[in-house]
């Protein structure tokens, strides 16, 4: 889409502008799941203040929140919060992160673009490396993409590919990371058979090492520096199999989880390391998501770093899949030009002069600011705008599935009472992190305790005369259990249900309402096929504007 020129917002023809202000709530990972069984967190949970509002007519629908309806590949793609963030804040379909990986390797030109020719002179003398998440869980990054590059760099004279990986069992299911990287030695081994010297050379869990998000915690950064570019690591193997058997312990009665595996690096017969980052080496990140790379990327790239002590700062020839900050253009060079979001509904707002309170924790700050904004970091208005952030917890959320939820909903309650903000945009993070980690009870613990919240929230809406439109980025805590494909009865391995720690392909609930919404103002149906992109022409009408042409339809009669 060619970029707005005018950013004019028109008064609604027939809805006027409310008394008090509008807040969007964001439950995070509430979806609204078909099935209804003891493994849906969200309908176990007791959820009173949701459940009436699902009652009201026509003021309550789903929304798809998944694959193609949001810019992903496929229909089998379940939604993310960065897909459905950008969506929500921007009213448009976008092609993803994914998609545009898939396109440049299926046309080729991923091979002749500026990012490819930047790394290309050190495949002779030097060595080439890949870092990222090694799953096919589509969210962060592809298996199937990073062997498509790996085979390109083989092809195209690459003599020497390092591998550093992170495991996943958070997209995807717990315990598989075994199998791809049995899949990845495989095209490893094709490769060697070519006379290409490539390695797994490090690794590590995604939640402890390497892939932390929004400056949460930069020790997990650390551990990976050191474990890729250094060659440090709590744990040595001669292979990565044996790394992930070992440190899974698979027997013990307390298995970890693929999200959890320590660092660890695999060395040569000589117990060297295989793949330490040297001056005039390739460092390739595989991930097309931005969030959980943007620290890895600013530690190889840039000059000035005081995040932690790098002990050695490797002059290296470094891409990222995708430019990950547009703003801080972030990295420098990339593989794949990023998808264009502009004219988003917060530029529009701040353009008109509309204030805006903007508030979550750490965890999903920059999903309701970076992400809600169209990748864009920083204010659009500052004066207009107000980001607060909570620090979140460092500990696993199932051992403090609270997170910040009070805190949140206490900021939300002030900045709705205090008539400064036309817009209150909140996000709870907790259905969607503390299903991640596939427990149930802590999950269904948290889902009453976000509806609590909303609850409380929206009697401050009727307080003050506002309006509501509450939903989800995606699905998660609505289904922890993985099922049979046909049947859809949960899978039970040695007496116990396996738990599901990923999002889930339900579409999410939308509900709007409000003591200052006339009676009148219902959702229309005549969109049955409706998801995350037409909620901001939705926000705009409610408060008070015509939506930007632009943007997906209203979802209002
Ligand atoms: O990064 C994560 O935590 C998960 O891969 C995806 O979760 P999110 O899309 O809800 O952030
Ligand atoms: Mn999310
Ligand atoms: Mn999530």
């Amino acid at each position: 889409m060619a970029a707005p020129t005018d950013f004019t917002l028109k008064p609604h023809p027939t809805i006027s502008k409310g008394e008090g202000p509008l807040l969007v709530c964001v439950l995070d990972g509430f979806g609204e799941n078909k099935i209804k069984d003891d493994y849906n967190a969200v309908h176990v949970a007791e959820t009173p203040c949701t459940d009436a509002l699902r009652a009201v007519p026509g003021r309550f629908r789903t929304l798809k929140a998944h694959g193609t309806a949001v810019g992903l590949p496929s229909d089998d793609d379940m939604g993310n919060s960065e897909v459905g963030h950008n969506a929500l804040g921007a009213g448009q379909l976008i092609d993803q992160g994914a998609a545009l990986v898939d396109k440049a390797l299926a046309s080729g030109s991923i091979f002749s673009g500026e990012g490819w020719q930047y790394v290309s002179p050190a495949f002779g003398a030097n060595t080439l490396h890949f870092i990222g998440l090694l799953s096919d869980g589509g969210v962060h990054s592809r298996t199937d993409q990073l062997h498509g590059c790996v085979r390109g760099a083989a092809e195209r004279g690459a003599k020497r590919i390092r591998l550093h990986i992170l495991t996943d069992g958070r997209d995807v299911p717990d315990g598989s990371s075994l199998k791809f990287v049995e899949e990845l030695e495989g095209v490893l081994a094709e490769l060697q058979a070519k006379g290409c010297d490539a390695k797994i050379a490090s690794g590590g869990g995604r939640m402890g090492v390497t892939m932390d998000r929004y400056e949460a915690d930069w020790n997990i950064v650390k551990k990976g520096w050191e474990a890729h570019v250094l060659g440090e690591a709590p744990h040595y193997f001669k292979d990565a199999h044996t790394a992930i058997k070992t440190l899974r312990k698979d027997d013990s009665e307390k298995p970890v989880s693929d999200q959890w595996l320590d660092p660890f690096v695999i060395v040569g017969e000589d117990n060297a390391p295989v793949g330490t980052v040297q001056d005039g080496d390739a460092v390739v990140i595989f991930n097309f998501r931005a969030d959980r790379v943007i620290e890895l990327s600013k530690a190889l790239e840039y000059a000035e770093f005081d995040k932690f002590d790098r002990k050695r700062w490797p002059q290296t020839r470094f891409v990222g899949m995708m430019q990950y900050d547009g703003d801080l253009k972030l990295p420098t060079n990339y593989l794949v030009p990023p998808p264009a979001i502009s004219g988003t509904s917060g530029e529009f707002l701040a353009k008109n002069g509309q204030r805006t309170f903007v508030c979550s924790e750490t965890q999903k700050f920059g999903h309701v600011t970076f992400f809600w904004n169209g990748n864009r970091s920083g204010y659009f208005d500052e004066e207009l705008e107000t980001y607060v952030e909570i620090p979140s917890d460092t500990v696993p959320f199932n051992e403090a599935p609270d997170m910040k939820a009070r805190e949140i909903c206490e900021a939300g309650k002030a900045a709705l009472r205090s008539g400064k903000y036309d817009q209150v945009r909140i996000n709870f993070a907790n259905p969607d992190m503390v299903g991640h980690t596939g427990d149930l009870a802590a999950t269904v613990h948290c889902c009453a305790l976000v509806d609590q919240c909303v609850k409380e929230l929206l009697e401050v809406v009727d307080e003050v005369k506002g309006r509501f439109l509450v939903t989800a980025d995606h699905g998660n805590a609505d289904d922890m259990a993985q099922r049979d494909k046909k049947t859809k009865a949960p899978l039970v391995q040695e007496g116990k249900v396996v738990s599901l720690t990923s999002h889930t392909l339900a579409p999410v609930p939308l509900f709007i309402g409000g003591a200052g919404l006339p009676a009148d103002i219902k959702l229309r149906d005549d969109l049955p096929e409706a998801g995350l992109g037409n909620v901001a022409a939705t926000v705009f009408n409610l408060m008070g504007f015509e939506a930007p042409s632009h943007m997906q339809p209203t979802l209002l009669a």
